[in-house]
């Protein structure tokens, strides 16, 4: 894979929310790909951000795809809404979603891409039954709940584990889905985890804390110095 077919996107949960349309238009500026965006409910976890009002405000502020992060339960409910606030990407975790195949044709009929997310101790058998409705496999490296965590190194054999079946399916469906990992990721591993097979990368702490003492906050040697790490693997 080309340094270019990565995907690099931060995580707007560490930017100034000051500041948050400037944050997310200059992230995209410094070479970014995609806005994650993290969608805490103090309920499936124990931290409480935002929703699609702040999803709707972000829109118009870049044409980047915004990957909405979903953390909380019940999902169906809240799904139309980010479609209509201009989500691109919904992915959920299934243990928070009591008909994993519905919540998934809900985004897919949305006209968005979804996908299922594993926290670090959940297995990859839900993916057996609906792998024909997913677009991305979004790994957690960290238990979900907070930003500025570090990476947990079993993640790396199961980044493996689902690349090889994201792999099988490919060769007989045709159909590439994305892998995707969210947690602790920075320039010290991020050449690692591609190595594992992942080939989309959430970065919250490591890029916007990187910024934050720059006027205005700029982040192409962040963006820049994982690029570097990628182009090696
Ligand atoms: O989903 C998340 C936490 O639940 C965040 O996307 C993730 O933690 C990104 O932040 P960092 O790169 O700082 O670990
Ligand atoms: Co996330």
């Amino acid at each position: 894979m080309s340094a270019k077919d990565y995907v690099i996107a931060p995580s707007i949960l560490s930017a100034n929310f000051a500041k948050l349309g400037e944050e997310v238009a200059n992230v995209i500026a410094s070479g970014a790909d995609w806005i994650h965006f993290d969608v805490m409910d103090n309920h499936y976890v124990p931290n409480l951000t935002i929703g699609p009002l702040v999803c709707e405000a972000i829109r118009p502020c870049t044409a980047a795809p915004i990957d909405v992060h979903l953390m909380v339960k019940p999902v169906d409910r809240i799904i139309p809404d980010f479609i209509k606030a201009g989500a691109n990407i919904i992915t959920f975790h299934p243990e928070a979603s009591e008909h994993i195949d519905r919540s998934l044709s809900l985004i897919r009929d949305g006209g968005c891409q979804g996908g299922l997310v594993f926290n670090p101790a959940t297995p990859l058998d839900y993916l057996d039954y609906v792998l024909d409705k997913i677009d991305v496999v979004l790994l957690m490296s960290v238990n979900p709940g907070f930003g500025g965590q570090k990476f947990i190194p079993g993640t790396l054999a199961k980044a493996r584990q689902a690349r090889a079946k994201l792999d099988a399916y490919e060769q007989q469906s045709g159909r590439r889905i994305r892998l995707e990992i969210d947690g602790g990721v920075n320039t010290a591993n991020i050449a690692e985890i591609a190595r594992a097979g992942v080939d989309a990368f959430v970065a919250g702490s490591a890029v916007y804390g990187a910024g934050k003492d720059s006027d205005p906050h700029r982040y192409d040697s962040i963006v820049g110095a994982l690029r570097a790490e990628l182009a090696k693997v």
